[in-house]
């Protein structure tokens, strides 16, 4: 394929439950949309997860807009590409800058997908033809209040629950949602709010059976988080630190956990996701697919990549539904009993929603 023409779209969305985290609020969510299209018409599409502030990684939609403009597409535009994989190479003179990387090496997959009349989850080399799926509640006003939404989600059906936590809301969070639900499978996400000081906090939540205590520590370690899972019994899953197939070696070798959080677009696109996946399966690492408040396009790419087998947790990958009133997909995702049915047309399986999406954009920009 060649791309000979790319649409930048400049989306906002409002959130049906604004997402709470120790940074701040998001209630409405900005993203950008790839649309790619190729030689011969076929046209893919990409969502940029990068959010309006640097709290998560150091990307935000303006680098991403920035890097996509002045950098990614001059590099993929015109050029011959045969397989996705190509991307990474071709963007490999280009520092980090994942999220902005994996948007547009989403679009080319999902081309390829097409051309190659699989679906995307069969082109990603997934089998699974459902996967679990959990829900991640963000920090709530009262303990009350997320014992109610907790309880909520139990009902829909999902799979696990997992929670935020930062220091002086922590361990009577989780033990007042343990004594509501002894056997709920739940997980907590630090997202790097502690330090090796607070060893004795983490060790206290070491006594709860959770499956596992999410990026206790610094977004870029791996040396005191090797140290810390020496003294845990409750695996560590790494979420932040693991922006590369190169960091989860490391960690791995190092032993600063037991589980991966794989997110597209922290790794920087499909084909990374996929060597990480296949490096944690060769050491028994499980893995699952992280969320960062998608919109259908980004869900849609999570979804596939969930389908492959070592992605044998239970993801933040919840239905449309739990975050938008409209989706920009037809038909939306949907969560029955926990499950999302991994769609087995060819590309995406879903397809984008001119009409909501044309409403929800604030600014359009044309490669060609
Ligand atoms: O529901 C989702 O998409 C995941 C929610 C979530 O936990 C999250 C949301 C935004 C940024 C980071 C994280 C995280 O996994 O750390
Ligand atoms: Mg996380």
């Amino acid at each position: 394929m060649r791309l000979e023409k790319i649409t930048l779209r400049h989306l906002k969305m409002p959130m049906k439950a604004p997402f709470t985290t120790s940074f701040g609020t998001v209630d409405e969510k900005e993203m950008l949309l790839i649309e790619a299209k190729d030689e011969s018409g076929t046209t893919g599409w990409g969502e940029t997860v990068a959010f309006v502030a640097p709290w998560y990684t150091e990307e935000t939609l303006k680098t991403t807009w920035h890097m996509l403009q002045d950098f990614l597409i001059p590099i993929l535009l015109h050029k011959k590409i045969g397989h996705p994989d190509e991307v990474t190479s071709l963007f490999a003179p280009i520092r980090r800058n994942c999220m902005a990387k994996a948007s547009i090496e989403g679009a080319v997959w999902d081309i390829y997908a097409q051309q190659t009349k699989q679906s995307l989850a069969q082109a990603l080399g997934g089998q699974k033809q459902r996967i679990e799926v959990g829900v991640s509640v963000g920090i709530q006003p009262s303990i009350a209040q997320l014992i109610a939404l907790i309880k909520g989600h139990i009902e829909e059906g999902y799979k696990r629950v997992k929670i935020k936590i930062k220091p002086g809301e922590d361990v009577e969070i989780v033990q007042a949602i343990r004594a509501e639900f002894p056997n709920l499978p739940l997980v907590v996400d630090a997202n790097s709010a502690y330090t090796l000081e607070d060893i004795e906090i983490l060790q206290q939540l070491d006594d709860f059976n959770l499956l596992m205590i999410e990026q206790p520590l610094a977004t870029d370690d791996i040396v005191d988080h090797a140290a810390l899972q020496k003294k845990l019994k409750t695996p560590i899953c790494l979420d932040e630190s693991i922006t590369s197939y190169e960091d989860a070696r490391r960690a791995i070798e190092l032993g600063s956990c037991g589980v991966i959080n794989i997110k597209i677009g922290r790794v920087g696109g499909l084909t990374e996701a996929i060597r990480i996946h296949d490096l944690c399966k060769a050491n028994h690492i499980p893995v699952w697919c992280g969320g960062m408040l998608e919109a259908g396009i980004g869900r849609a790419h999570n979804v596939a990549l969930t389908s492959l087998s070592q992605f044998i947790l239970p993801g933040d990958t919840a239905g449309s539904s739990h975050y938008w009133y409209e989706d920009i997909i037809d038909p939306e995702v949907k969560v029955k009993d926990g499950y999302i049915e991994v769609p087995q047309s060819v590309g995406i399986g879903y397809k984008p929603n001119m009409a909501v999406i044309d409403k929800l954009t604030i600014s359009k920009e044309i490669y060609q």
